[in-house]
This record gives C-alpha cells, structure tokens and sequence, in this order.
C-alpha cells in the first residue's frame, strides 16, 4: 500500500475497518497523561490520531481503553445529552460536571473542555475566567474555542496564562444562527481567509485546530501549512487527526447522519432491543428469574 507522510497504512480486518496498530501514544507509558507536548510529537512523526467526544465516565473510560488519546467534551453535549437543537444554549454550568466525569473516568486521555457560546467571546478576561473554571473546577487539561482572528486575542491570553488552546475553523456550530444552517464552509476566496485564520490561531498558540466540514483540497491545504496538528470532522483524510461526536460514530443518533458520519455500530439497535426485551420480560413476569433474586 502506499505511503502516507512517512509510514505506511495499517492494515484493514474482515470488515474493511483499521486493526490497531503500535501508535506514538500506544507506547507511553500507562497511568501517565497524554500531553500537548505528546499532540505536538505525533504531528513531527506525522502520525495520525483520533479524538471522540465523551460527556460521562463510563464512555470516556472505554475510549481511551479502546486507544484514543484525546477527549474532548463537546458543547455538543446541547444536542446529545441535553436535547437542544443547537449547541447555542449551552453553559459553562451545563459542562463542568460532564468535564469533571469524563476526568474522573480516565487516567491516560487529554481531556478537552469545549468553551461554550458566550464565555469567552466578550473578552480575553472573560475566556480566562471560563477556562479556568474548566480547570479549577473539573480537572480539564485544555480547552477549545471557535473562531479565527476575531479570537485570536482570547487564544493569546490563555496560552500566556498556562492554558492550552485548541482552535475550531470551518462549520462553527456557535454560528449556526449566522451561518443560516450547517453548510459547508471555506469554499472559493473563503478558504484563503480560513487558511489566514488557522496561520492566526498558530501564532497565537494554539496547539491544534479542529477543521469541519470544509473541502478536503482546503483541510489539505491548512494541514501542509501548519506545525501544529490539524483534528478534521468533515474535511476528508488529509487532516493530522480525526473527531467524531461518540453517537454519531456509535450508531446511537436518531435519523440521516450527515456525509462524513461513517457508523461503526448500531448501538441504538442493540439498546433498543436490550430495552424491548426488558419491557417484554417484566409484563410476562419473566423478569427477575430467581438467579436474579435474594432470599
Ligand atoms: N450529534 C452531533 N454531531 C455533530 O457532528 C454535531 C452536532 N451533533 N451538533 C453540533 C454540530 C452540528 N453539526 C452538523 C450538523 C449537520 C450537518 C449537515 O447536515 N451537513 C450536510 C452538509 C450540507 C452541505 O453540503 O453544505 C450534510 O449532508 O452532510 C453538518 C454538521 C456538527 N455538530
Ligand atoms: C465536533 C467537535 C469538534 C465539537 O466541537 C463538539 O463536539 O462540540
Ligand atoms: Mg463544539
């Protein structure tokens, strides 16, 4: 097969997926945290890695079990965990006991706290008190926030404050009501101002970015002109990293996913029928058996 930047791909199993593979992260030893410096390595390595979000214990802990080094607990949560439509209703309030339970639930993870809509845009004083809220209050080790050179000044702040910095480039969900919907974003003369905001974000510090639903020949573009790592989600396989939101790789989100979800299991049928065959076994009284029971 051919070579990717310096190594060669990973062998696919029976079902066409990746087999595991002796990662840079896979060799650190367990217990320890992966670091911003680690993110930083891999890129110099230029090898790839994946990011999921995560907004409890459980799920967190068996991501990072399953070899994913970077956690990040997305204001997605809005849609996912909290019902909302968008992520603009989200709170720092909202987060921080998701943040504190996906830490609690890891040893080994990066652990990301996505900055909500409205807690950091006023001012580089108000995304530092957001942030270290993230911090002091749930343990993360980085946080994320959307924009470009409209934030810069923000990123700057943080960064000189001890905080790391993951940026957000491309569909901004925080937008949306700008935006007019969840379109593809930095096409045409858009992607020289994206490509000026990602080279902005680096200056400023930050120590990845997270590029989504932009062209791939774009994210390709970006990744090639950066040193820092590159996370796409919806912009093609030239990127440093990948994200995806857990349900939607999970199978566990309702309806038509959008194009760049690929399903790697069908959780909502598997807990539909769970729930389906519980509800059946105690209307037929089959449920508990006596092995199920106390005397
Ligand atoms: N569960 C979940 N997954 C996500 O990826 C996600 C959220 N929630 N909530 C916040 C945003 C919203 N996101 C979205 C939502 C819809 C599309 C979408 O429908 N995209 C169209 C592209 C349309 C075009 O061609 O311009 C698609 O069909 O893929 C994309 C990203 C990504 N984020
Ligand atoms: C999809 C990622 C990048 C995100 O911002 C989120 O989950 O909120
Ligand atoms: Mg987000």
């Amino acid at each position: 097969m051919a070579a990717v930047r310096g190594r060669v791909r990973a062998p696919r199993d029976a079902q066409g997926d990746l087999m595991s593979e002796q990662s840079y992260f896979s060799t650190l030893p367990p217990g320890r945290r992966v670091t911003v410096r680690d993110v930083a390595e891999a890129k110099a390595r230029g090898e790839r890695w994946p990011m999921l979000t995560a907004y409890d214990a459980l799920t967190a802990g068996v991501f990072e079990e399953a070899g994913v080094p970077v956690l990040l607990v997305g204001d997605s949560a809005g849609t996912t965990v909290f019902g909302h439509a968008t992520t603009v209703p989200v709170t720092v309030d909202d987060l921080l006991p998701l943040v504190a339970a996906v830490v609690r639930g890891t040893s080994r993870a990066l652990v990301v706290a996505d900055l909500p809509f409205g807690s950091y845009q006023a001012s580089p004083a108000q995304a530092l008190g957001s942030a270290a809220r993230f911090l002091k209050e749930a343990g993360a080790h980085a946080v994320k926030l959307e924009g470009g050179r409209r934030v810069v000044a923000q990123v700057e702040a943080l960064v000189e404050s001890g905080v790391p910095v993951m940026g957000h480039l491309g569909l901004t969900p925080q937008s949306v009501n700008a935006f007019g919907g969840y379109r593809v974003q930095g096409r045409g003369e858009a992607g020289d101002r994206l490509l000026e905001d990602a080279l902005a974000l680096e200056a400023a510090g930050a120590f990845a970015v997270v590029l989504e639903v932009v062209p791939a020949e774009l994210a390709e573009r970006v990744t090639k002109s950066l040193t820092i790592p590159t996370v796409g989600i919806g912009a093609g396989a030239g990127t440093d990293a990948q994200v995806l939101v857990w349900q939607d790789m999970a199978g566990l989100t309702p309806g038509r996913p959008p194009k760049f979800v690929k399903r790697y299991a069908d959780v909502r049928g598997v807990l539909t029928d769970a729930a389906r065959r519980f509800a059946d076994d105690v209307l037929a009284g089959a449920y508990p058996p006596e092995e199920n029971t106390y005397h």
